[in-house]
């Protein structure tokens, strides 16, 4: 079963065209990240998921189904940092928050510990970190287990610490079983916990599917002679190379994660009569491969 299918989403706002017919599938069980750089839509995307936007044409489709008020209550949301009350504490909050969901109070005490707050559950809003009021965000999200949970750049704002413990509770509550949609600017961020991956760029989608396939990385073996000419269409003939270009100085041969063999670079190298003199093995980052995506389709 899909937990969301989006269907030919166009999004104006007047002549601004932040979605220009977008369409993916979400898998139950994932945690699917939905990655772009700042102005891409994502925002706009999750507004119109979670029915706070209106979509200027196309569908969205909750468990294979017209989205009703039923389905609409198995999904939690986080967009941005909601308005808490300052002077109650987390318990109180999540008092008004659960009775506004239509929910009772029983799930409260195992939200706050999911998010690590049963410490401080007594302790007021204003007196909390960014941090924890994250935090509490979150947990007001889980309140009731809904089976979707979809969160608007969950890490925003938060020091290392911070963003590693919200990646483990977004880890925990896929074991759960809960499947989590998230959109991020941070390649990082979606590389660590998300199973899935759609890639967007100005109102666009550039790519999406598994993170393993869409964020494949490489190994690139940089290699370096006195005359890169021969050495270039030595290399071309090796086996088993993705890819053999020249990059300034250097000839780079590209491999598949973890397939690249420095020694028998080098000694392929010198049975065909070529010295290197410059041998290095780099790891195409996440980065690169993300800028390189959306450099293409600028
Ligand atoms: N209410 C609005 N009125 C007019 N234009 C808007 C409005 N909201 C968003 N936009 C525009 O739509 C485009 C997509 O914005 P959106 O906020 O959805 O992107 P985003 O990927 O979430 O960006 P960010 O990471 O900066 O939040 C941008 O060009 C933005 O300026």
């Amino acid at each position: 079963m899909a937990i969301l299918t989006v269907e030919n989403l166009h999004k104006n706002y007047g002549t601004i065209q932040a979605l220009k017919g977008i369409s993916f599938t979400v898998p139950k069980g994932s945690v699917f990240g939905i990655l772009g750089p700042n102005g891409s839509g994502k925002t706009t995307l999750l507004g119109i998921i979670v029915d706070i936007l209106r979509a200027t044409s196309g569908t969205v489709k909750l468990f294979d189904e017209t989205p009703t008020r039923e389905h609409r209550k198995q999904i939690g949301t986080f967009l941005e940092t909601p308005n808490f009350y300052h002077y109650l504490n987390a318990v109180q909050n999540l008092e008004i928050a659960a009775a506004i969901k239509g929910h009772g109070k029983e799930d409260i005490d195992r939200v706050l510990q999911m998010v690590s707050l049963d410490q401080r559950k007594l302790s007021k809003f204003s007196t909390y970190s960014l941090g924890m009021k994250q935090r509490l965000a979150l947990a007001s999200c889980m309140l009731g287990s809904p089976e979707v949970m979809i969160f608007d750049e969950p890490t925003n704002g938060l020091d290392p610490v911070g963003i590693a413990e919200t990646r483990e509770l977004i880890k925990k509550l896929n074991k759960q079983g809960k499947t989590i949609i998230m959109a991020s600017h941070l390649l990082d961020e979606v590389e660590k916990v998300c199973t899935h991956v759609a890639i967007m760029q100005k109102g666009t989608l550039i790519t999406h599917g598994h993170v393993d396939e869409i964020l494949v990385q490489e190994d690139i073996v940089e290699t370096g002679a006195a005359d890169v000419q021969q050495l270039l269409s030595v290399l071309q003939t090796y086996p088993g190379t993705a890819k053999v270009k020249m990059n300034e100085v250097h000839v780079e041969v590209s491999f598949p994660p973890g397939t690249a063999n420095l020694e028998a670079v080098n000694q392929y190298c010198f049975n065909k009569g070529v010295t290197l003199n410059h041998l290095r093995l780099r790891k195409k980052s996440l980065e690169a491969k993300f800028f390189e995506l959306t450099q293409n389709n600028k």
